[in-house]
């Protein structure tokens, strides 16, 4: 799929988030609207006050730095070749979010829940499930990573309790899915676009992101664009200071029948410089069924995607983008 179409000057909204924390149902229930409102629309927007702390965040940068600028033998010793789980480091070019597209210019780190190899679910093989593999430099990368782990799951099943909310649900509506979650934090690393890139090729190719939400913190140089369906063009979203992207991802959409829509973004990076971006994939547990809700089905309308595991909506994601 190619959309060389002209950008669009339309920007996404920011979202003050602060209410959906408060305990206070009116002010819950205004945000449920807003979320709703901008899942409807594009599935894109900032979120803003979403109490992660900014040293946090600064700290997750610099460590994210400083793995990915040592020399290529150190990194290759953590090759997520190594790991059973997917953790650990990608080099550029392993994956092709993009069919049809050469491989993504950027290279990549992944984090996941830490659990022992000896624990039942590892043992019986869960997809993704396992112990991490933790780099020696920077020394303080494990505890950064293991602090931001926790933060980000923390704001992601808060927004997934507002995203019930907006779905005229219970706000506990998906603690199941809540509970033992597989979500996976990447570091990601993109050099400056080739001088002569081959056609199609990009940071990062259009695709839509697999999970429930996407939390997305992104340094200051850009780069990360939106399609709009209704506009049929690009649209920048660009960084934001003090807040996060988020975006709705398969499962939201396969849950709410695409009222809720899982929307295609890609990442060129023209800037000439080195960009770091940093995704928390909020994806859930992986036995809880994802099927079409009861409140996203109008009288005579049938479910557009069938009932699945989110550890079979995994595994065959994974698979169409590593080939
Ligand atoms: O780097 C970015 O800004 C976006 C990355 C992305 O879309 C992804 O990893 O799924
Ligand atoms: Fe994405």
């Amino acid at each position: 799929m190619s959309h060389e179409n002209p950008l669009s000057s339309a920007t996404l909204p920011v979202i003050d988030i602060a209410g959906l924390r408060s305990a206070d149902p009116t002010a819950q229930m205004a945000l449920a609207q807003q979320l709703r409102d901008a899942c409807e629309r594009r599935g894109f927007f900032y979120i803003c006050n979403h109490g992660v702390p900014p040293a946090l965040i600064d700290d997750v940068f610099a460590a994210s730095r400083a793995f990915f600028q040592q020399p290529m033998a150190a990194k290759l010793a953590l090759d997520k070749k190594h790991s059973p789980c997917n953790r650990g480091y990608e080099p550029l070019r392993a994956q092709t979010l993009e069919a049809g597209a050469p491989p993504d210019v950027k290279e990549s780190y992944y984090i996941g829940a830490e659990i022992p190899a000896d624990d039942p679910r590892v043992l019986a093989g869960r997809f993704n499930t396992g112990p991490n593999q933790w780099p020696l430099h920077p020394p303080e990368f494990r505890p950064v990573m293991e602090r931001y782990y926790r933060a980000a799951y923390d704001l992601g099943a808060w927004i997934v309790r507002g995203l019930a909310l907006s779905l005229d649900l219970p706000i506990d509506h998906f603690q199941h899915y809540l509970t033992d979650p597989a979500a996976t934090l990447r570091l990601l690393h993109y050099p400056p676009q080739p001088a002569n890139p081959q056609p199609g090729e990009k940071g990062c190719g259009e695709h839509t992101d697999f999970g429930g939400v996407t939390l997305l913190l992104q340094d200051d140089i850009g780069g990360l664009q939106v399609w709009d369906t209704q506009a049929e063009a690009w649209i920048d979203a660009p960084p934001v200071p003090g807040t996060f992207v988020v975006n709705i991802g398969d499962l939201f959409a396969r849950w709410t029948n695409e009222r809720y829509v899982s929307t295609l973004h890609r990442v060129i990076n023209r800037s000439g410089r080195e960009r770091y971006s940093v995704p928390f994939f909020f994806t859930g547990n992986l036995e809880h069924r994802v099927e079409c809700l009861p409140t996203c089905l109008a009288p005579g309308e049938t479910p557009r995607y069938p009932a699945v595991t989110v550890e079979e909506h995994q595994i065959a994601c994974y698979r169409r983008t590593y080939g």
